[in-house]
Formats: structure tokens, C-alpha cells, sequence
């Protein structure tokens, strides 16, 4: 398979054979469960070659020049759960609150589901260890425990909704796991919830409710005000913010809006005016609140914001309760600086049955009703259901919280280079004598592509990946490839090179350097400043070694690889050819690169069985060998 170039030479192959260019269409490429689950692993045979790829169980036979390649995937550590597919048994798929049924038909046609809601935080730490993936709303907590207890069979939280406040996403990133929301199909509930509020609020109609069934008739304590013209502060100019705005404006009120982050264009094109939080909250009538939950939002409406408010003011909440501080409001609500509060949210929930909130008279409360219409629960349901199967099969998400989101054609156009990334991380550490201390590492991506052009996140993450599990107990995948290197102390940056090649592939080649550290194979040190540098390419589909150093070279990197560095000299094939023959050991490929003809050159052959220890040595002991190393890719 060895393939010449200028500078290397062909010199063996068990099956010498010139892939076409087609063959790498006919390979599926990587699902995106690969990338979050699965080890990519590349394994040579004797001919037929079997290369191995991390998509799925499904053997495809591409013909290539006549030879026959069997292109299987590997054992993953994790199944690839595909209905179709028998030989994985079903996921299991654990929804801990009510979901609606559309959406538990799309998850049952795919997985077992298990329906049981209202486990306590032991129950769902002992359940989730036999559950792939979890659905929640916002009444569960999925903490660090969970993701701990899950011991690595979770792959994907699913939150039946938007705020993933419950979610510790920290956790699930250092995990592996991948969350995903459903971000659209409640806005318009919680938005028509947030008005509900704010007229039910302005014309006391709950207390008056309550009052007639207790049977009084109170029409002069319930006078209520009005809203047309009154200001309308917006916090938060997100979906359900924009949506409520549109509706404020509807009743004529004069609608301002708060967000550090929202398009000044999107406000203007509803007559809505950015404004900044103080502003907001000083000249607003009504406040309403639609942030997300987060530590900078956390208790922004306190006691000092509640100090700079106008006197009577009145707030909705269907956010998040966390972002206000209950017992400021309380306060405010006593001296009448807040007149009325109508609340769906809150910072414990259900809230304590003593709550001076609850029982405050100038307070609505709902128990967290923002989402619940039929309409929306369906939605959310089918949004959901659809993003988890998505993800167990592997597809990519457009709601994912906590991964970078891949445009399926770009991962379908990369994964070849996914795998030779994966590989040249994995190759590149094992010539780091004792393997650790990394600390500084470089990815050079040359390519004929603008930069804007070329998205490298995912085969940063599988440089990582193989950078990271040879030398530690780690499983990094997408989800976690950028906080396991920051936590290890690793420092990948990456590099772009433009070169003269087609812009139709991606990547022309990509380079993995590693910085300050010695090499068991001193022949990997680049010329130029002893760093270890190892380059690769993708050709036909198959990734290949093409550089070690300063030597040329080109293997395909599938299976195990020697690196002999030897005098240049005729025989040396034949004499390592012997050693590895006697011992029943199979030469895939075997690759020649010099760097001065007769004076030094790098062998690189690979093989299927992993020599013995006698074996290498007797390598070793080839008197023209001056330095060799075993690879395991
Ligand atoms: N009560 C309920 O049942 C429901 C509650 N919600 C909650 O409503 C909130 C908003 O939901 P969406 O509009 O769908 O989300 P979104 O992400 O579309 O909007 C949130 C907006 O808040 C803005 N924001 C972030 N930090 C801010 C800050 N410090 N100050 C002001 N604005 C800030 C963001 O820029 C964004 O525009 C979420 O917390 C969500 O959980 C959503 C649906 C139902
Ligand atoms: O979508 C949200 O953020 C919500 O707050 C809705 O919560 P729920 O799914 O009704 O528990």
C-alpha cells in the first residue's frame, strides 16, 4: 500500500494495490456518536484489508482495482444503537417527568423507554447506570452525582424545554455527555403565560377569584390598573422576551427591554428600545423577566435594584425564580416599592408552604405553568425525542448545550481527516519518552481553503482524544476534548497553512508538533527545532503517515507501526522482513524515507500482530538499525 512520492519510495506491500479515488465515497464516514462515544481505530489485514472505522457494525465491501476491501467498524466501547441494527441491543431511554405521548412514540420506536417520574435524587443515581440517555424537564436535578452514578453509559440529557438551569453542565461536559434542549416549541406558551400574568395581575383577578368563592363581593377593594400606555421594561430580549413584547405592544403599553446581548435591529423592528438595566428598571411600570438562569443573573433583582425602582412598580417572573432575590422582594413588596409581583417561578420548587411570597395578597402565583399548554408539551416532546434519537444515532444536534455544533456536511466532508487526526494525536504521543509531561502542542492544518472555510473543532477534539487516552485513564470525545486537555495542562493551538492543492478536500495534510519534551525516537525531532513532528494526509479515504521529522514517508496508518531508522543500505528490508516473518508477525505495508541516499533512512512498516519482546529486540540488534520504536495505533 506503500505509495511512492518523489522522496519516498514503494519498497513492499502485501497487497499492492492503488485505491481509487472512489473508494473513499463508498465508506459511510463517522457518525457523530463516534466522535462523542467511540474510539476511532484503524486495523490492517492481510489482504483483504479490513480497515476500521467507528460508524457502525454494518459491514460495506467497496471493490477497489479489483481487490477487495472489507471496510467493517471497529468494536466501540459504546454500541452504535441502530434499530435496524440486532446485534446492540435497544438504548435505554429513562424520562423522569411528563412528557408528551408524541413524543414517547418517536423515543419507543427507537429505544426502550422507561416512564417513571418523581424518583428521588437516590433513585435516579441508582437507575441511571443501566440508561443511555435521560429526559427531564425542569423539575429534575441532574447533578454532578448523576453523571458520576451513570459510570459512563450516559450520552445524552435530554431537557424537555429551554432553561437547563438543572442541568450541571459542567459535569456533563466532563462527562462526555451531551446535552440537548428544546428551545422553540414553549416560547410562545411562556410568553402567553407572561401577559396572563401581567393583565390577571393589573385586574387582581385571582384574588378576586378567590374572594367571590369564599363568597364575598369586593368590587371596590379590586380596582385594578390599566395597562395602555403605561412602560413595559423587557429583561431579557430573548424568544419569550421578543414574543411578549410583541403582545405588550398589542395592549398599547410602551415596551422597553433590557439584554446586554440582543440585536439592536431586532428590537428596533419592534418598535422596542434597548435600553440599560438601571434605565429599565427606573422608569418601568411593569417589570417583566425573561433571563436565563446563570451566575451573572443569579439575585439581579435585589435590594438594590428593587431600591432603584419606581414606587409601585409591578413584576411578572416566568423565568427563572433564581434571578430574584425572594426575601429583597418580599421586602420591596412590604414597603411598597413593589406594588404587586405575579410569579411563576421560583428559587425552590415547589416553594415551602410558609412562604411569605405564596401567601403575600399582592402576589400572583402560578406553580410553574409557563410551558404547560398541550400545544407546547407536544412540541417540546417531539423537539426532544427527535434531538436524543438524533444523538444516539449519532446524527448531529442543532440543539446541543454543551458541544460545538457541526454542520452535518462538514462532518461528513471531515471525517476522514477525523480519523487521521485522531491517529497522528495517538502516533505523536507514543514518541514522547515516558509519555507525559506534554504540555504545548501544535496542529498545523495546511489547506487550499480560507480559513473561514475550514471548521478544525472537530479534529482538534480527536487530536486530543489521541493525544490524551493513550497516557491516562481519560475518555475524551467532542463534548469534553477542550476541558480534559485545560485540565491536564495541555495546550493545543492551531495553525493554518495555505497551500497550493485542491480546494475540493479540506485538508491537505495535518501536522501534529510537539513541543519541549524528548523522543524515544530521536529521528521524530524535526531538523529545525527538535520538537516531535509527525504529518499525515488522507488519501483514497485512508489516512496515511507521510512525515516523521524530517523523513518522508507514506503508510497507511492502520494496525501497528515500526519506525526503524536505519543506515541507508540495500538488504534492510529483507533482514526485518525475516525477523518479523519467522515469528509469523504480517507486513501490511512497508515504507522507505531518506534524507541523504546511503547515509540515513526511516523505515516504517506496518503490521497486523504485535511482535514479541525477543522480536524487537532482534530488530534492534540489525547492526545498520541505529534507533527503532514500536506504535500501537
Ligand atoms: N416559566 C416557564 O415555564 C418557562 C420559562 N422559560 C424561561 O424563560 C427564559 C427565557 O427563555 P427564552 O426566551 O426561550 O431564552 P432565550 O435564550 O431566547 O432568551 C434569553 C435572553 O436573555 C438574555 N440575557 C442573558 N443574560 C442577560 C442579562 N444578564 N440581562 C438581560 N438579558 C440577558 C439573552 O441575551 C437572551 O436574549 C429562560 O430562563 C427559560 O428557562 C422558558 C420557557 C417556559
Ligand atoms: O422551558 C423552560 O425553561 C421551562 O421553564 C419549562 O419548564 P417545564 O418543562 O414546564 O418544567
Amino acid at each position: 500500500m506503500a505509495m511512492a512520492s518523489s522522496s519516498t519510495k514503494a519498497i513492499f506491500s502485501s497487497s499492492p494495490v492503488t485505491p481509487s479515488p472512489s473508494s473513499h465515497l463508498s465508506q459511510k464516514p463517522p457518525s457523530l456518536l463516534s466522535f462523542l462515544h467511540s474510539t476511532a481505530t484503524a486495523t490492517a489485514t492481510s489482504t483483504p484489508i479490513s480497515v476500521k472505522l467507528s460508524h457502525s457494525r454494518s459491514t460495506s465491501q467497496v471493490v477497489v482495482n479489483s481487490v477487495l476491501k472489507t471496510v467493517t467498524s471497529p468494536e466501540t466501547s459504546v454500541p452504535n444503537y441502530k434499530t435496524q441494527d440486532l446485534n446492540y441491543p435497544r438504548p435505554t431511554i429513562l424520562v423522569s417527568e411528563k412528557l408528551g405521548e408524541a413524543g414517547l412514540e418517536v423515543l419507543r420506536s427507537f429505544g426502550d423507554v422507561e416512564c417513571l417520574y418523581g424518583l428521588s435524587p437516590d433513585e435516579l443515581c441508582s437507575k441511571i447506570s443501566s440508561c443511555d440517555a435521560l429526559i427531564v424537564r425542569s423539575g429534575t436535578k441532574v447533578s454532578r452525582q448523576v453523571f458520576e452514578a451513570s459510570k459512563g453509559r450516559l450520552k445524552v440529557v435530554g431537557r424537555a424545554g429551554v432553561g437547563i438551569d438543572n442541568v450541571d453542565l459542567q459535569a456533563a461536559t466532563e462527562f462526555g455527555c451531551l446535552v440537548v434542549n428544546a428551545p422553540t416549541a414553549n416560547t410562545v406558551a411562556a410568553a402567553e403565560h407572561g401577559i396572563a400574568l401581567l393583565t390577571a395581575m393589573a385586574r387582581n383577578v385571582a384574588q378576586a377569584d378567590a374572594s367571590m368563592k369564599a363568597g364575598k363581593w369586593l368590587r371596590s377593594k379590586y380596582v385594578g390598573v390599566s395597562l395602555v400606555g403605561k412602560t413595559l421594561a423587557i429583561m431579557g430580549f430573548g424568544k419569550v422576551g421578543s414574543e411578549v413584547a410583541r403582545r405588550a405592544k398589542g395592549l398599547g403599553m410602551h415596551v422597553i427591554a433590557h439584554d446586554p446581548y440582543a440585536p439592536a435591529d431586532r428590537a428596533r423592528a419592534l418598535g422596542v428600545e434597548l435600553v440599560a438595566f438601571n434605565q429599565a428598571i427606573s422608569t418601568a411600570d411593569f417589570i417583566s423577566l425573561h433571563m436565563p438562569l446563570t451566575p451573572a443573573t443569579s439575585k439581579v433583582f435585589n435590594d438594590e435594584a428593587f431600591a432603584n425602582m419606581k414606587k409601585g412598580v409591578r413584576l411578572i417572573n416566568v423565568a427563572r425564580g433564581g434571578v430574584i432575590d425572594e426575601d429583597a422582594l418580599v421586602r420591596a413588596l412590604n414597603s411598597g416599592i413593589v406594588a404587586q409581583a405575579a410569579l411563576d417561578v421560583f428559587t425552590e420548587e415547589p416553594p415551602p408552604a410558609d412562604s411569605k411570597l405564596v401567601q403575600c395578597e399582592n402576589v400572583t402565583v402560578t406553580p410553574h405553568l409557563g410551558a404547560s399548554t398541550k400545544e407546547a408539551q407536544e412540541g417540546v416532546a417531539i423537539e426532544i425525542a427527535e434531538a436524543v434519537v438524533g444523538a444516539l444515532k449519532g446524527e448531529l444536534s442543532a440543539t446541543a448545550v454543551n458541544a460545538p455544533m457541526v454542520p452535518p456536511e462538514v462532518v461528513s466532508e471531515l471525517s476522514p481527516y477525523v480519523v487521521l487526526a485522531e491517529k497522528l494525536g495517538r502516533l505523536a504521543v507514543q514518541l514522547v519518552a515516558g509519555g507525559s509531561g506534554i504540555k504545548s502542542v501544535r496542529v498545523v492544518y495546511k489547506s487550499a481553503r480560507d480559513p473561514d472555510d475550514l471548521d478544525t473543532r472537530l479534529l482538534r477534539a480527536m487530536v486530543t482524544k489521541g493525544i490524551i487516552e493513550p497516557i491516562s485513564a481519560s475518555f475524551v470525545n467532542l463534548v469534553n476534548a477542550d476541558f480534559t486537555a485545560k485540565q491536564k495542562g495541555l495546550r493545543i493551538s492551531e495553525e493554518r497553512v495555505l497551500v497550493d492543492s485542491s480546494p475540493e478536500f479540506p485538508v491537505d495534510s495535518i501536522q501534529v508538533i510537539i513541543s519541549d519534551v524528548e523522543s524515544k525516537f530521536a529521528s521524530a525531532l524535526s531538523d529545525n527545532n527538535g520538537d516531535i513532528s509527525i504529518e499525515g494526509k488522507v488519501k483514497f479515504g485512508i489516512p496515511h503517515l507521510t512525515r516523521v521529522g524530517s523523513f518522508p514517508v507514506d503508510v497507511s496508518l492502520e494496525g501497528n507501526l515500526i519506525l526503524c531508522r536505519q543506515v541507508d543500505q540495500p538488504g534492510m528490508i529483507g533482514q526485518v522482513g525475516n525477523i518479523l516473518g519467522e515469528q509469523n508477525v504480517n507486513v501490511s505495508f512497508m515504507s522507505v524515507g531518506r534524507t541523504v541516499l546511503r547515509t540515513k533512512a526511516i523505515m516504517a512498516i506496518g503490521v497486523d500482530e504485535e511482535p514479541d519482546k525477543e522480536t524487537l529486540e532482534k530488530i534492534g540488534k540489525v547492526a545498520a538499525i541505529e534507533e527503532f520504536v514500536f506504535l500501537k495505533l
